[in-house]
């Protein structure tokens, strides 16, 4: 059979890795789709620049040519544009596309899936979310018939890398970084991933599957773990907790606001026991709660040039297969569920609050009352001596476990602890995750 152009935009991290193993398992892939595939193109920035294992005579510049020319396009070099009207020329002229290009896909989902349904071919994505894991299919096919209710999940593995070497080896936060992007986990601006906004592409992408309806990453509240410093790490550590930065994404039955669906990313604290806290280095993990299914969990590596290129490969054997055998396969479209989109404050979560306290009689009192003015209980006080200041004044640290509620209650409650006398500095306020 004629073989398959295969074009490649971007030959960074991952697309060294895919197109070394596009050469290298040419005879294994062939047999799996029905039909040799041929690298035709190899589109990069600097033609001068050495890539070894990779036929020089495939490298380009010229885009717009070598998608042309292609049966199949691979898009591996990020961003939105250029990216974005990249793809959409190959889906218009009947090319199906592999990409992992969250970013693009969270902002511009429903956009580019039309083109594709539009050119009747595919746009397929599954290293986008969670790296070699494969959860774009379970979410979008395999649980297509339940009813998804909650994903929980670590799904940046860069920060899980960071936070991980921060409590396992006590590295500090720079270090923990500039390392996790040595090994090719980062995106290429990393303040995607320390802010929160790559996970917050992969939960609108998950959402957006998992509840029928478009979810955007500017519908996703997110917090990064810019904020996480080693001292609320070792704290965690202490108390038996773990620090992740987690995407929750959620039907919400009743809220202040109503029903509706919540996506948000914050650093959490999990207990140590929590399946999740387990989850080292680059890995990620991803927990699904659906109707009939009951309980999931996927687990693998969430970055990482070859595992990355493990999901656009098996992106590519499944598109190349469709066109062997014809048909373009079934999608979901258009969403069919409202996406109404609450805001963080009517969502219910739990708070851990550290408090730098003076030390004298009144000062639990103080606590309470705020609590309790605000609707706000606490579950656990915790009270250890700190420090005496310059004043010759005794300080204590009071760390303050909540009951569930909504955050705007616990965001009230923390801004009024802050005016109280007695109340020195709020250190730190991170939510809690899990039982
Ligand atoms: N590195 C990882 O672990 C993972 C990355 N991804 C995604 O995969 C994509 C690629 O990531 P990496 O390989 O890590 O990035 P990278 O920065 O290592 O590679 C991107 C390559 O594309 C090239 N490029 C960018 N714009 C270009 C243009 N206009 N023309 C030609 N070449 C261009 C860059 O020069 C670079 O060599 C991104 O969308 C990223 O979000 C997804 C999952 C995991
Ligand atoms: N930068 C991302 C790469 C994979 O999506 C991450 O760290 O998870
Ligand atoms: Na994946």
């Amino acid at each position: 059979m004629k073989p398959l152009r295969v074009a490649m935009l971007g030959c960074g991290v991952v697309g060294t890795e895919v197109a070394a193993r596009i050469v290298d398992r040419s005879e294994a892939l062939a047999e799996r789709i029905g039909a040799p595939l041929e690298l035709s193109a190899v589109v990069v920035r600097d033609l001068a620049k050495a890539r070894p294992g990779i036929d020089e005579s495939l490298l380009t510049t010229d885009a717009e040519t070598a998608i042309a020319d292609a049966d199949i396009v691979i898009e591996l070099m990020g961003g939105i544009e250029p990216a974005k009207t990249l793809i959409t020329a190959a889906l218009d002229q009947g090319s199906s596309v592999v990409t992992a290009n969250k970013a693009l896909l969270a902002a511009h989902y429903g956009e580019l899936m039309s083109a594709a349904d539009r050119a009747s071919v595919r746009l397929e994505h599954e290293a986008a979310v969670a790296g070699a894991i494969p959860i774009i299919r379970p979410v979008g096919d395999s649980l297509a018939g339940d009813r998804i209710d909650r994903i929980m999940g670590i799904v940046n593995g860069t920060t899980n890398y960071i936070l991980d070497q921060m409590d396992s080896e006590g590295w500090d936060f720079d270090r923990a970084l500039s390392t996790a992007q040595e090994l090719g986990y980062a995106e290429a601006d990393p303040t995607a991933d320390v802010g929160g906004h790559d996970a917050a592409a992969k939960a609108a992408i998950l959402s957006s599957l998992a509840f029928h309806a478009p979810v955007s990453s500017d519908d996703v509240h997110v917090e990064g773990i810019e904020g996480i410093s080693a001292e609320m790490v070792a704290t965690a550590k202490d108390q038996g907790f773990v620090i992740k930065l987690l995407a929750v994404c959620e039907r919400v039955a009743e809220s202040p606001a109503g029903p509706g669906l919540s996506a948000r990313v914050y650093p959490a604290l999990l207990r140590r026991s929590h399946p999740l806290a387990s989850v080292r280095g680059a890995f990620n993990a991803v927990f699904i709660e659906a109707e009939a299914a009951g309980e999931l969990m996927f687990y693998g590596q969430g970055a990482g040039g070859a595992p990355t290129a493990s999901a656009v490969l098996g992106d590519v054997v499944s598109v190349a297969r469709r066109r062997v055998l014809g048909g373009r396969g079934q999608y979901e479209r258009p969403f069919h569920e409202d996406s109404r989109i609450l805001p963080i404050s009517a969502i219910t979560t739990r708070y851990h609050i550290t408090l730098d306290v003076v030390d004298r009689p009144g000062v639990l009192a103080a606590v309470s009352e705020v609590f309790a003015d605000e609707g706000a209980s606490i579950e656990l006080m915790r009270q250890t001596v700190g420090e005496v200041d310059e004043d010759e004044m005794q300080h204590a640290k009071l760390v303050l476990a909540t009951h569930s509620n909504t955050e705007a209650a616990l965001a009230r409650t923390v801004e009024r602890l802050g005016d109280l006398d007695v109340v020195r500095a709020v250190s730190s306020v991170i939510r809690v995750e899990g039982q």
